[in-house]
C-alpha cells in the first residue's frame, strides 16, 4: 500500500482489519444491566414510561435520562471522502465509522455514523435537522464544497445543538495550531508571510479564513484549484466562496505562485505538489501537505528537494500529523460537557491555541514510546500526537471555558479544576486515583532524588516531574547531565541540580556516615569509600540521609533486591516497621492493592497482619475503603493443607487488634473478587469484593504481580515500597518515565509510606 512511510500494510490487511471478527468497527454496548426480568421492566416497558413523561414535561431532562448528552452523529453523503472524491454515501461508511470510534477512543464521546444517500442540499438539511432530539451534537464529514458551506450554515441556524463540519473547522483549528508553531520555529511573523493554498474546497477555504483571521493579509495569499490560480476576474469554475479569496496576481499556475512563497497549504489531492515547485519556495519553507490518504508530496520527497523545510502531513505514520483527529474529539467533549448550543469562533481559537501550546511542552514518555523515537519541540514535532493524554485534559477545558465566556454554555462548569480531573479520569482510571497525589505534590513541592541520572528514561522522568510542577528533581550523574538534558529539549538545563560522586564536596561526610553504620557489619573505611564513589544507589541514598533531598527514586539499572539491599545500607525502615511492596492494579471500574509483592519471602503471621493494616492504610490514602482478603489456594479450609496456619493466625491477630476495616481469609482469589462466588460464604465478613489482597508469600505474590503486569488488562502502578523512614521508591527495570514520575509523586505526597 505504501512503501515510503514507516508504517506498511497491504490492501488485504486493510480489508481483513475491517472484516475480521465482526464486520465494521463499532457495536453498541448497554450501560445498564439487562440480566433479569426486573432490569427489562425498568429499561423498557413499563419502567421506561417514567423518564418519557419526565422528558415530555421538561426537555432538558433528556440529558439526565438518555445518552443524548454524550452522543454525536457523524453524518456524510460521501461527496468528498478524504481526498478520494465523490464515491457516494455507502462508500463513506468506513470513514464515518472510523470517526465514530475516534470520538470514543480519544474523548469518550459516544458516536454513531449516519450516511445519507443524497446530493440534494435541501433534502440533506431536512434529514439532519429533524434528528436534533437524538444527539448532543452533529459532526458533518466529507461533504464536498460548496454544498457543505450551505448545509452547515443552514443547520447551524436551525439547530440548537453544535453543528460542526469537521473538514472545515477541525482542519482549520489543527493547521492553525501547527502553523503557529512552524512560524515560531522559523522566526516568522504571520503578517509578513506569503502563503499558497492548493485546493479551494471545504478544508482549504476554512483554513484560509482562519489563518487570515489570525493576521495574514488577504494580499499575501494565493489559492489554487484544479484549474490553477484563483485570480481576480477569473470566471471559470468559480463560486462565491472561491471569489472571496481571489488574488490580484499575474501568476496562473501553482508553480508560478509558489515562487518565493513561505508556506504551502495543501488540501487538494495526493501528488499535487512536485519537488521542482518546492525548490522555488523561500528559505525554511513550511509545507503542510494534508491531502488524505496520500499527501500532495511525501515528506521524503519534500525533504530531498528542500532539506530546510518544515513538513507536515495528515497521516499518522509521518512526523507532524496535521489531522483533524487532534481536534474534533476534544472540541466536542468540551462543547458537550457545557451543553453548548454551538461551537463558535472563540471556542475554535481556544482549541487551536491550547493544542499549539501543548507541542511546546515536554513530550510525555508514553507518547515518545508510541512514536518510537524521542520527540521534543522542533521541526519534526510541531504538533502533539493525537494519543497524547494531555489533549484530553487541556483542549476540552479550553473549549468549555470559551463557551462559557461567550455565553453559549447551557450548563456552566463551576469548578474548572474538578472538571479537568474528571476529564482525565474519563479515559485513564489511574489518573483519577492519582489526581489528589499530583495536586498534593504540586501544593507541597519536595526535592526528589533521581539516583540514575545517566539513564535517558530517568532524565525524562526528571524533566516531566519538574515541568509538571510536582517538585524539584535532584539528579545523580556525571558532568554531561546538562548536555543530555538539552538534547532532550530542555532549554534551561543549568537550572537542574545534579550531584557527581567524583566531585561532590559531601563525599568525606558521606564516607564517615556510612562507615559509622557499616563498621560492625564487616566493612572497612575503604570499602565505604568505594561504595560512595562507585555506587549510585549508595551515593543517592546518602544524599537523602544528609538532607539534600526528601525522596529517592531508583531501580531502573539493577535488580529490585540488589537496589533495595544497597539503599538499606544507608537508610532505615520506620521505627518498628518492615518494608514491603504493593502493586496497585487499576482497571476500568476497580482498583486493587496487592501486597507484599517484593520483599518478604515467608511473612510471619505478625508480618501478614502488619502488611494488611499498612496496605489498608495506603488504600484509604488513595480514596478507597479497604476490604482485605488474605489469599491462599484454599478457601476456609478447603482444600486442607499445610500452609494455612500463618494466614489464620494473621486473621486472629487482626481480630485481637480490633482494626477498623473489613478483612477475611483464608480465601482463593476468585472468592475474594467474584461477587457470585462470595455468596457461597454467607458468614464471610467482606461486604463486597476485596480490594486489598494480602498474599501468603513472595513466590506467589511476585509472580502474580508480574503476570498481571505483563498479561492483565489493568494498568499497574508500582511496586510501591512502604515502611521506609525516608521515602524511597524502587521501580522495576522496565519502568517508563511516567511510571517513575508516578512513584515520585506518590512518595513525595506521602501516600507511599
Ligand atoms: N489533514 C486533514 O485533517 C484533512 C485533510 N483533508 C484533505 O483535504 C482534501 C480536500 O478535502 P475537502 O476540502 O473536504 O474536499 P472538497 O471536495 O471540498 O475540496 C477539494 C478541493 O481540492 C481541489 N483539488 C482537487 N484536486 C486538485 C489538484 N490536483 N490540484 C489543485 N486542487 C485540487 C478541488 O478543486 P476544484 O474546486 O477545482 O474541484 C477542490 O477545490 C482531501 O484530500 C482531504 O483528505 C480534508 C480535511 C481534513
Ligand atoms: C482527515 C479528514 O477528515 C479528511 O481527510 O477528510
Ligand atoms: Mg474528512
Amino acid at each position: 500500500m505504501n512503501d515510503r512511510s514507516n508504517v506498511e500494510f497491504s490492501e488485504r490487511e486493510a480489508l481483513l482489519f475491517h472484516s475480521h471478527d465482526r464486520p465494521g468497527k463499532i457495536e453498541i454496548v448497554a450501560t445498564k444491566p439487562m440480566a433479569t426480568q426486573r432490569d427489562l421492566s425498568l429499561a423498557y416497558s413499563p419502567g421506561v414510561a417514567v423518564p418519557v413523561k419526565a422528558i415530555a414535561e421538561d426537555p432538558a431532562k433528556a440529558y439526565d435520562y438518555t445518552a443524548k448528552g454524550n452522543l454525536v452523529a457523524v453524518i456524510s453523503n460521501g461527496t468528498a471522502i478524504l481526498g478520494l472524491g465523490n464515491l457516494g454515501a455507502l462508500a463513506s461508511k468506513p470513514v464515518m465509522e472510523g470517526k465514530a470510534v475516534l470520538f470514543k477512543r480519544f474523548a469518550d464521546v459516544d458516536s454513531i455514523d449516519i450516511e445519507l444517500d443524497t446530493e440534494d442540499v435541501d433534502k440533506f438539511i431536512s434529514a439532519v435537522e429533524i434528528m436534533e432530539p437524538s444527539f448532543g451534537g452533529i459532526n458533518l464529514e466529507d461533504i464536498g464544497a460548496p454544498a457543505c458551506f450551505i448545509i452547515e450554515q443552514t443547520l447551524k441556524e436551525r439547530m440548537n445543538i453544535p453543528v460542526f463540519h469537521d473538514d472545515q473547522h477541525g482542519t482549520a483549528i489543527i493547521s492553525a495550531a501547527g502553523l503557529i508553531n512552524a512560524l515560531h520555529l522559523t522566526g516568522r511573523d504571520i503578517r509578513d508571510c506569503r502563503m499558497v493554498v492548493n485546493g479551494a474546497g471545504a478544508a482549504a477555504i476554512a483554513c484560509t479564513e482562519l489563518i487570515k483571521a489570525m493576521g495574514m493579509p488577504h494580499d499575501n495569499v494565493i489559492m489554487c484549484d484544479r484549474k490553477g490560480v484563483i485570480y481576480q476576474g477569473r470566471e471559470e469554475g468559480m463560486d462565491q466562496w472561491k471569489s472571496a479569496h481571489a488574488a490580484a496576481t499575474d501568476t496562473r499556475t501553482l508553480q508560478e505562485a509558489l515562487s518565493g512563497a513561505d508556506i504551502f497549504l495543501g488540501l487538494s489531492a495526493g501528488g499535487a505538489l512536485r519537488p521542482e515547485m518546492v525548490m522555488e519556495m523561500a528559505d525554511q519553507p513550511i509545507i503542510f501537505a494534508m491531502a488524505n490518504p496520500d499527501p500532495e508530496i511525501t515528506p521524503p520527497e519534500a525533504k530531498e528537494a528542500r532539506p530546510d523545510a518544515i513538513i507536515a502531513t495528515g497521516r499518522s505514520d509521518y512526523p507532524n500529523q496535521v489531522n483533524n483527529v487532534l481536534g474534533f474529539p476534544f472540541i466536542f467533549r468540551g462543547a458537550l460537557d457545557v451543553r453548548a448550543t454551538t461551537i463558535n469562533d472563540e471556542m475554535k481559537i481556544a482549541a487551536a491555541e491550547a493544542i499549539a501550546a501543548l507541542a511546546r511542552q515536554q513530550v510525555p514518555e508514553e507518547v515518545a514510546a508510541a512514536y518510537g523515537t524521542s520527540h521534543s519541540f522542533g521541526p519534526d514535532y510541531i504538533i502533539p500526537a493525537p494519543f497524547d493524554p494531555r489533549l484530553m485534559e487541556i483542549v476540552p477545558a479550553a473549549v468549555a471555558q470559551a463557551a462559557m465566556d461567550t455565553g453559549v454554555a447551557r450548563l456552566p462548569i463551576l469548578d474548572m479544576d474538578e472538571y479537568r480531573h474528571r476529564l482525565k479520569s474519563r479515559l485513564n482510571p489511574t489518573t483519577s486515583v492519582l489526581t489528589l497525589a499530583y495536586d498534593q505534590a504540586r501544593a507541597h513541592p519536595r526535592r526528589v532524588l533521581f539516583a540514575e541520572g545517566e539513564e535517558e528514561v530517568v532524565l525524562r522522568a526528571a524533566i516531566q516531574f519538574r515541568e509538571g510542577g510536582y517538585g524539584i528533581p535532584v539528579l545523580v550523574g556525571r558532568d554531561d547531565v546538562p548536555d543530555r538534558l538539552r538534547a532532550l529539549g530542555v532549554s534551561d538545563p543549568e537550572e537542574y541540580e545534579y550531584h557527581n560522586s567524583r566531585k561532590s564536596p559531601l563525599v568525606s561526610e558521606m564516607v564517615e556516615y556510612l562507615y559509622e553504620r557499616l563498621q560492625r557489619r564487616g566493612y572497612l573505611r575503604r570499602d565505604c569509600e568505594r561504595l560512595v564513589n562507585q555506587d549510585r544507589h549508595i551515593f543517592g541514598a546518602l544524599l537523602v540521609a544528609l538532607g539534600e533531598a526528601d525522596v529517592m527514586i531508583t531501580g531502573v539499572t539493577r535488580q529490585y533486591n540488589q537496589s533495595l539491599g544497597q539503599v538499606m545500607k544507608v537508610l532505615d525502615p520506620m521505627e518498628g516497621r518492615r518494608p514491603f511492596g504493593i502493586h496497585i492494579l487499576v482497571g476500568k471500574s476497580h482498583t486493587v492493592f496487592m501486597a507484599d509483592t517484593t520483599v518478604n519471602e515467608r511473612p510471619s503471621p505478625e508480618l501478614l497482619a502488619d502488611i494488611a493494616e499498612q496496605t489498608a492504610a495506603v488504600a484509604r490514602r488513595m480514596g478507597h475503603e479497604p476490604r482485605v482478603a488474605f489469599l491462599s489456594y484454599s478457601t476456609f479450609g478447603n482444600p486442607p493443607g499445610n500452609w494455612l496456619e500463618n494466614i489464620r493466625d494473621a486473621v486472629a491477630l487482626l481480630d485481637a487488634r480490633g482494626v477498623s476495616f473489613e478483612y477475611e481469609g483464608e480465601m482463593a482469589p476468585d472468592v475474594a473478587l467474584n461477587p457470585k462466588l462470595m455468596k457461597n460464604y454467607q458468614f464471610s465478613r467482606l461486604s463486597e469484593p476485596a480490594n486489598v489482597l494480602v498474599m501468603p508469600g513472595l513466590q506467589s505474590a511476585n509472580l502474580s504481580a508480574k503476570l498481571l503486569r505483563e498479561l492483565g488488562g489493568d494498568h499497574v502502578i508500582g511496586p510501591m515500597l512502604v515502611g521506609m523512614a525516608n521515602p524511597v521508591q524502587i521501580a522495576t527495570m522496565s519502568a517508563t518515565a511516567s511510571e517513575l514520575v508516578t512513584l515520585a509523586v506518590l512518595a513525595a505526597g506521602g501516600i507511599a509510606r
